[in-house]
Order: C-alpha cells, then sequence, then structure tokens
C-alpha cells in the first residue's frame, strides 16, 4: 500500500471539496482531493443543471400549449422525448466536461481516486491503494437519495434522479414519491412532458414550504395540472408484469393504479455512513452524524471540517461552495480557526410557478418575534405584470417586525420568483426595513409591483409609514 503525507486532505471532489481544495491550496502545496467515483459534481451529472435542462423541455411545451389563450394557433403539440432526453443529455454532458478538464488539471500528486475511510483521526485509507495521513481533513462527501423499503417493492422499476436523465426516451407513466424540492420539479416537467404522474406525500407538504398559506395555494395549483396525492398512505408497491403496482389510501379510500416507474424522491442522506467516521475520534449525535459548527464548519475542536450536503445544514449549490472556501481556509490556517460569512437564507424551486424562500421562515419569525411581527400579503391573480404575461397564479408573504420595521423574510408562490427572491434576499442580508424597502423605485408594469403591493400591506400592518389611501393614485394600472 503506497503511504502519503498531506498538511491537508479534502475527502470528496464535488462542489464543496473542490472550493475547499483550491482555498486550501493557497496556503500548502501538500494537499490530496480525494474522489471514490467519477469528477464532474453532483450538481453538474445529476442534480441542478440536467433537472433544470428537462424542466426548460417542459416549459417550452407548456408555454406552446397555453399560446392559443393569447391568440397564437401553434397547432398540435407533440413531445418527442427521444429528442428531449437527447438535448438533456448533451447539454448535461457540456456542463460536466469542464469541471472534469478542471479536476484533471490539477497535479497528479494532489488527486487521489478511491473510496476513503478513518481508520484513526489523522490516517485515511483510499481504496484499497493508498494511506494517507493528513494533519487536517474535511469531508465534503454529498448525499445520495434517502429511499425508504417500501419503495424497493418497484424492484427494477425504482429509479432516482440520476436513473431520470439517463433515460433514451421517456416513459408513458410515472409514480413520484416524495413532494419535496425534487419531487415537485421533477414531477411537474415530466407531467408537462406528457408523462401520466402522480406525485405522493404522506404529510400534506410541498417543496419544503413552510407558509401554510402559500403551501395551500400551491398545493391548489399543482393538483389542477396533475395528480398530486400529497397526504396518502401508502399500502402496498408490488412489481406487476406492466411496472408498479401501486395500492394507498386517501382520504377514507382506497386506490389501485400502475406506472411504468416509481421515482423515489424521498430526501437525502448524508454520505458520512461509508466513511468509518466512528474511527475518526468526533463526538456524533445520535443519527452518527459528527457534531460541528456552521460557521467555521470545524467538528468539536478537531482538525477535521465538514462542508457541502454532507453536513445536512443548507444542502443547496451556493452553501456548498460557501462551506467549501470556509472549510479551506481553516482547514489552511488551523489551529486559527475564523467564523466564514454565512449569507441570508435563499432557495428556489424551479417548478411553474417558482417557490422561493428567502431570510427567516415564518416558523423562525415566531420562535424569534413572539407576537412582534406582521405578515403583508400579495396574491398575483389581478397582479398587472403577471395578467399581461399570462403567468397570474400565486402569492408573496413578506415578515416584518414591530418596533424597527425590519424586513425579516418571505416565502413566494408565483411569476418569477427566482429574481424577486435575490432581490428580497439582498434587502434582508443588508438589513433594511419595510420603509427603506418601499423607498427604492419600482418600474411599471413589472412583478415587482407586486412585491411593493405586498411590502405596503406589510408596512400599513406594523402601522409604520403613512397610512395608505384609497387604491394607489401614484402607481400605473394593476399593480
Ligand atoms: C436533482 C437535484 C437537483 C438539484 N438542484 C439544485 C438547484 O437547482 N440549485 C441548488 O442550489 N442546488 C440543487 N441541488 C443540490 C446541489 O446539487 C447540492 O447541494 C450540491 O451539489 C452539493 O455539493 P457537494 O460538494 O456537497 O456534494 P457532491 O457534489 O455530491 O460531491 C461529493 C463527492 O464526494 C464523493 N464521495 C462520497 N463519499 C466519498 C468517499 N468516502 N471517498 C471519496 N469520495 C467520496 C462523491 O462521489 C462526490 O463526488 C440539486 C440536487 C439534486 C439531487
Ligand atoms: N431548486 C433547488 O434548489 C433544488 C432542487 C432539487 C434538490 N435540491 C436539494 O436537494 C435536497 C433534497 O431534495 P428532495 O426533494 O429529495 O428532499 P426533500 O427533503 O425536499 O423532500 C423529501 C420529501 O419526501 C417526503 N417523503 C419521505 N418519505 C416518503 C414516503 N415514504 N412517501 C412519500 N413521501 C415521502 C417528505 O415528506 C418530503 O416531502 C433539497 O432539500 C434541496 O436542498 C434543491
Amino acid at each position: 500500500m503506497d503511504k502519503r503525507k498531506v498538511d491537508v486532505a479534502v475527502i470528496g471532489a464535488g462542489t464543496a471539496g473542490m472550493v475547499a481544495y483550491q482555498r486550501a491550496r493557497k496556503a500548502t502545496d501538500r494537499i490530496v482531493l480525494i474522489e471514490g467515483k467519477q469528477y464532474g459534481t453532483t450538481c453538474a451529472r445529476v442534480g441542478c443543471m440536467p433537472s433544470k435542462l428537462l424542466i426548460a423541455a417542459a416549459e417550452v411545451a407548456h408555454q406552446v400549449r397555453g399560446a392559443d389563450g393569447f391568440g397564437v394557433l401553434p397547432g398540435e403539440v407533440r413531445v418527442d422525448g427521444t429528442r428531449v432526453m437527447a438535448r438533456v443529455r448533451k447539454e448535461r454532458d457540456r456542463f460536466v466536461a469542464p469541471v472534469v478538464r478542471s479536476m484533471e488539471s490539477l497535479p497528479e500528486a494532489h488527486r487521489l481516486l478511491g473510496h476513503a475511510r478513518f481508520v484513526d483521526s489523522h490516517r485515511l485509507v483510499v481504496g484499497d491503494h493508498t494511506e494517507v495521513t493528513a494533519d487536517r481533513i474535511i469531508i465534503a462527501t454529498g448525499s445520495r437519495p434517502n429511499i425508504p423499503g417500501i419503495l424497493k417493492e418497484a424492484k427494477d422499476r425504482l429509479v432516482v434522479n440520476d436513473d431520470v436523465f439517463e433515460w433514451a426516451d421517456l416513459p408513458s407513466s410515472v409514480a413520484v414519491f416524495g413532494p419535496g424540492v425534487i419531487g415537485a420539479e421533477l414531477g411537474q416537467a415530466l407531467a408537462r412532458l406528457g408523462v401520466r404522474v402522480r406525485l405522493f406525500g404522506v404529510s400534506g407538504g410541498l417543496a419544503g414550504i413552510q407558509d401554510e398559506k402559500v403551501r395551500d395555494c400551491a398545493l391548489r395549483t399543482f393538483s389542477e395540472e396533475f395528480a398530486v396525492s400529497a397526504k396518502a398512505e401508502t399500502r402496498r408497491i408490488e412489481r406487476a408484469r406492466d411496472g408498479v403496482r401501486i395500492t394507498w389510501a386517501e382520504g377514507g379510500m382506497e386506490y389501485l393504479d400502475t406506472f411504468d416507474y416509481l421515482l423515489a424522491a424521498t430526501g437525502r442522506r448524508p454520505n458520512i455512513d461509508h466513511l468509518d467516521i466512528q474511527n475518526a475520534g468526533l463526538e456524533l449525535d445520535d443519527r452518527g452524524m459528527p457534531l460541528f459548527d456552521p460557521y467555521t464548519l470545524r467538528c468539536g475542536e478537531s482538525h477535521i471540517f465538514m462542508a457541502g450536503d454532507v453536513n445536512n445544514d443548507r444542502p443547496l449549490l451556493h452553501e456548498a461552495a460557501d462551506e467549501g472556501r470556509i472549510a479551506g481556509d481553516n482547514a489552511a490556517s488551523w489551529p486559527d480557526v475564523r467564523a466564514g460569512q454565512r449569507k441570508t437564507p435563499l432557495a428556489v424551486v424551479f417548478t411553474d410557478p417558482q417557490i422561493a424562500a428567502v431570510g427567516l421562515n415564518i416558523h423562525q419569525v415566531e420562535e424569534r418575534c413572539h407576537t412582534c411581527f406582521a405578515v403583508g400579503e400579495v396574491s398575483f391573480e389581478d397582479q398587472g405584470r403577471s395578467k399581461v404575461i399570462g403567468k397570474n397564479r400565486g402569492l408573496l408573504r413578506v415578515y416584518g417586525e414591530h418596533g424597527s420595521g425590519l424586513f425579516l423574510g418571505a416565502q413566494m408562490f408565483g411569476p418569477a420568483a427566482e429574481h424577486v427572491a435575490h432581490l428580497l434576499a439582498w434587502c434582508v442580508q443588508k438589513r433594511m426595513t419595510v420603509g427603506e424597502m418601499l423607498e427604492m423605485p419600482f418600474y411599471h408594469p413589472v412583478i415587482e409591483e407586486g412585491v411593493r403591493t405586498a411590502l405596503k400591506d406589510l408596512s400599513n400592518k406594523l402601522r409604520m409609514g403613512q397610512k395608505p389611501g384609497e387604491g394607489c393614485m401614484d402607481c400605473g394600472p394593476g399593480v
């Protein structure tokens, strides 16, 4: 077995691991980045990018189908599943290629392929070929789909997101289990591409939406488009001759249906369990996860750091990159460990309408402010710009603190949420008050005018600023 001694070992060449490597490398050349499977990252290979490519095709189909409402008659819409999937894979490969190239451009001494396991707190065995002794270690091993036992009864018809992007053609029906972020995005996209979809959940949740009013609005909207069983009790899953037969109970009735595939989108589990983490000498919680500080990414008082999806704190791409940076810097400067800057929480779900969350969620607001907060809202049903473009569905709810007027956060289901959410996240991060936000310019006619309406409602409920008069004399029509 080869033996290597390094200052810093990074386990996992995903987004967090690659950024951590880049940062730590500034301080030392005695560094190794270990990858257990293949280069290319979850985001580019099986995550953010291929999912958005599939969604983009679905959006085109949906737009064309809706053209009639504008008096434009494009004719019958046909979806060629093989071409849709070919484009997804071709463009996906274009995103993966530069990531692989940048990995391959690293000095050979800095790269190691093989699954890493802890032998003790400083020693790792990689594959069965190399033993690495490291002064500091960064765990950046990401996560993988979590599949509840009952779903495994679908046998060879059980798929996860990774498999979907390898499909050569679209199937005719899919049962999507898990109405979380992945289930909502892929479920709606497949439905819009002509696949018969039913989305199964257990607790009535949807895409991580915390604000009940927004969640109800989103559930109602999606249920009009495809079958959603948000509170279903799955009784039986069987591999039938023609696919997967599912028996479930809902609203006091029992149902049975057969689908080509069962897509498990039932959450993700951190890749910590195959690391022999018990040998690392870290304090573990009751689920076997090392305790860590989200600001320094350091595990206890140790020389070991955890960044990205593996720590299960903020499993999003931009957070993985930020955490890689913090962990890399701290591994480089250890034992002088510093708190890194954590940004305002921001999450976007690429359904249509999109879903977004910014800053504190409604439960965190209640916990922090008790009764000292107010909620403003706007429905997009009558919002001018949204009506013009035929996207007038959804609800935005904004939260502010009594007394200070501080803008705390927002939850949105509605048009252009990816853009509105950035605007609002920047305001939270800049610690702006609702009054200050209302002093900003708002063009006409734009979706942001709906944001202004929600903020005015909030300002009024906070009893701050001028008492609003009837209507809005200074606004254009349909705000
Ligand atoms: C379908 C889907 C869609 C998504 N869409 C979005 C989106 O639109 N926006 C967004 O912000 N986020 C999205 N995400 C989340 C985003 O992809 C992740 O947050 C991000 O990729 C996590 O990066 P990471 O570096 O932590 O993990 P990864 O990129 O998964 O990297 C971990 C690496 O560690 C390796 N590894 C694991 N164990 C070992 C070991 N023992 N030894 C050596 N190597 C090991 C793995 O092979 C892997 O290469 C999506 C995720 C999915 C699944
Ligand atoms: N747009 C984005 O930013 C984006 C897109 C996709 C994924 N992601 C990231 O990936 C993470 C994982 O996504 P996910 O959708 O797998 O997880 P999730 O935690 O968002 O959702 C999992 C869902 O599965 C449900 N569930 C669990 N067991 C079930 C069962 N037996 N039957 C039916 N439903 C069941 C849960 O109640 C939950 O609603 C997300 O939290 C997010 O961080 C982000």
